[in-house]
């Protein structure tokens, strides 16, 4: 009988317990934030304004079915977030929604954002705990999940990994790496039988592989013995799982609707720190001395306890590298082509600097000089303008870790309460004609010649492919000196052009991706050494 009270009481109190925190807190923090004076889209319990988002992606998807393959320079941000285009224009560029009974902040006015996270301002906002489960897989503790102090001291420990010296250590394996990629799109070309047309190739599905073999060589070192291999497949495996899971975020209890999928991605998890442990600990026990990250920061850490990472801290970082380093680089490339074969003039343009520059270094097997790869100004500008118009990471998220007051000029100020997410929308940012003038939507990478680091946008804040504050990205100097070495080899051995059956139609999917592909058609070049060796 006590038993049975027992069991009774437990259950009364885990219904108090759910009903607070399914209704009553989300019910609270709904009139804070309308006394606040925050408007937005009306709720329903329990699925906030999930609804209407997913009726708005669908109605998207039939229409991009229709779509033609013209690259048209357009209002994209309409096209990869129809329902925040359309609360906008109801409700400006701030305003709550609600992801099941979780608010959000949506935020795209870089002026509010710099007065909400500004200074002392900025260590009151931390990651969202209603990500942080499912993102668990893939980052684990490492550095883009980590918290406060903790954080600290990772951040002190990894960013001087990637230094300018050990950056140019890794151009040796970004060439070996690529030098397959395109050796395998011109077998594609010579068994198409046309060498003067060429091939269509998905680029996409090529560069993605290749930054993936690129980033697990220089976070753990290694990718052809076995286990380096075995761990690549694996991240592999969990990189296409987490995508195919579509969560009703931020619905209570809807976590119990995909038991069997959250079972399936921690067991790979499992698996990859095991083979991840496996060659930490072997790496420690033989004291590696490799050019890659796992190895700098073995290296780092032996002396000093406090700049010591432990295997577990290591095996999350290594993790993180891969998922946080391979597809944003890779869809910054592939953009990239997609742009350059849209515009001949630049690629001609970029063509000419890479000769001019680099000559026929990586033809004759010689490393890329990387003061050389430096002097690729107009690259540089294409990769910003292509970072600006198609951002790999198209928002950025915060949750108030306490009430955060925002001043709002002449003394005013409104408080974001605590335990508000805020979901930074960086596309609507970089595609707002208040910040970068009636061309925004155009693929114009000279604005960059004339302000190398803002492109002539309106606002500091306006502008963030990578992240903003104390975590900017910490990889974004790897990314750049990858982007150049692939972007120079490949524009010398082929000319890129748009293939008929590419359909243009972003969308995102953590990352803003195409969703078919980029299908480009390559028609190899005939390079100074083969023209003389053909003489
Ligand atoms: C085009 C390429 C890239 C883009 C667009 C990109 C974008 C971003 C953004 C927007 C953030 C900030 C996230 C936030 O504040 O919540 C970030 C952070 C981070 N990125 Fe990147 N990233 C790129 C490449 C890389 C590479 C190559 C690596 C590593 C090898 C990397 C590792 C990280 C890490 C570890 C963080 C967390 C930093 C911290 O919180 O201290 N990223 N990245």
């Amino acid at each position: 009988m006590d038993g049975a009270v027992a069991i009774a009481a437990a259950a009364v109190l885990l219904l108090c317990a759910f009903i607070y925190a399914a209704w009553l807190a989300p019910a609270a923090a709904r009139r804070r934030l309308r006394g606040a004076g925050f408007d937005g889209p009306r709720p329903s319990f329990p699925f906030g304004n999930l609804p209407e988002i997913t009726a708005s992606l669908q109605a998207q998807a039939q229409a991009n079915n229709n779509k033609s393959s013209a690259v048209a320079s357009g209002d994209i941000h309409a096209a990869v977030f129809p329902y925040f285009a359309r609360w906008r224009e109801s409700f400006g560029k701030v305003f709550v929604y609600w992801l099941g009974t979780e608010p959000f902040l949506y935020v795209a006015h870089p002026e509010f954002l710099k007065a909400a996270t500004a200074g002392a301002l900025g260590k009151r906002w931390g990651k969202p705990d209603v990500f942080r489960r499912d993102r668990m897989p893939m980052f684990g503790r490492g550095l883009v999940m980590a918290e406060g102090e903790e954080w600290t001291r990772h951040r002190h420990i990894i960013a001087p990994a990637f230094s300018a010296t050990n950056l140019n250590d890794m151009i040796g394996l970004m060439q070996e790496t690529t030098a397959k990629m395109l050796a395998e799109w011109g077998d594609a070309v010579a068994a198409s039988g046309d060498q003067q047309d060429g091939a269509v190739v998905d680029v996409e599905r090529g560069v993605v592989r290749n930054a993936a073999e690129i980033i697990a060589k220089a976070s753990f070192g290694v990718t052809d013995d076995e286990a380096g291999a075995r761990v690549f497949r694996k991240l592999q495996a969990m990189q296409a799982m987490l995508f195919q899971s579509n969560r009703l975020v931020g619905v209570p209890l809807a976590r119990l609707l995909h038991v069997r999928k959250t079972y399936d991605a921690w067991r790979l998890g499992r698996q990859i720190d095991a083979l991840l442990m496996d060659i930490i600990h072997d790496a420690r026990r033989r004291r590696r001395q490799g050019k890659d990250l796992l190895s700098l920061l073995l290296a780092g850490t032996e002396e000093a306890t406090d700049r010591r990472l432990t295997t577990r801290e290591l095996v999350d970082e290594c993790k993180t590298f891969f998922f946080g380093g391979h597809e944003t680089t890779a869809l910054a490339l592939s953009w990239t082509l997609l742009m350059l074969a849209a515009h001949p003039d630049w690629q001609d343009a970029l063509r000419e600097e890479v000769e001019r520059e680099l000559g026929n270094k990586d033809d004759q097997g010689q490393k890329l000089d990387a003061a050389a790869l430096g002097r690729l100004t107009k690259m540089g500008w294409v990769m910003s303008e292509v970072l600006r118009l198609y951002p790999p990471s198209p928002n950025v998220q915060r949750q108030a870790l306490e009430d955060v007051q925002v001043a709002e000029g002449k003394g005013a100020a409104v408080v974001i309460p605590r335990g508000t997410n805020m979901w930074v929308d960086v596309v609507a940012m970089h595609h707002d004609v208040d910040l970068w003038g009636d061309d925004a939507h155009e693929f114009r990478p000279e604005r960059f010649a004339r302000d190398p680091m803002q492109g002539g946008c309106r606002h500091r804040m306006g502008f963030l492919p990578f992240g903003f504050g104390g975590r900017i990205c910490v990889g974004r100097n790897l990314t750049a000196m990858e982007y150049r070495v692939v972007l120079a080899m490949l524009l010398r051995r082929f000319r890129v052009s748009v293939a008929p059956e590419y359909r243009h139609a972003p969308k995102i999917m953590l990352s803003l991706r195409p969703s078919n592909g980029i299908q480009l058609r390559l028609t190899p070049l005939v390079t100074a050494d083969a023209k003389s060796s053909s003489a």
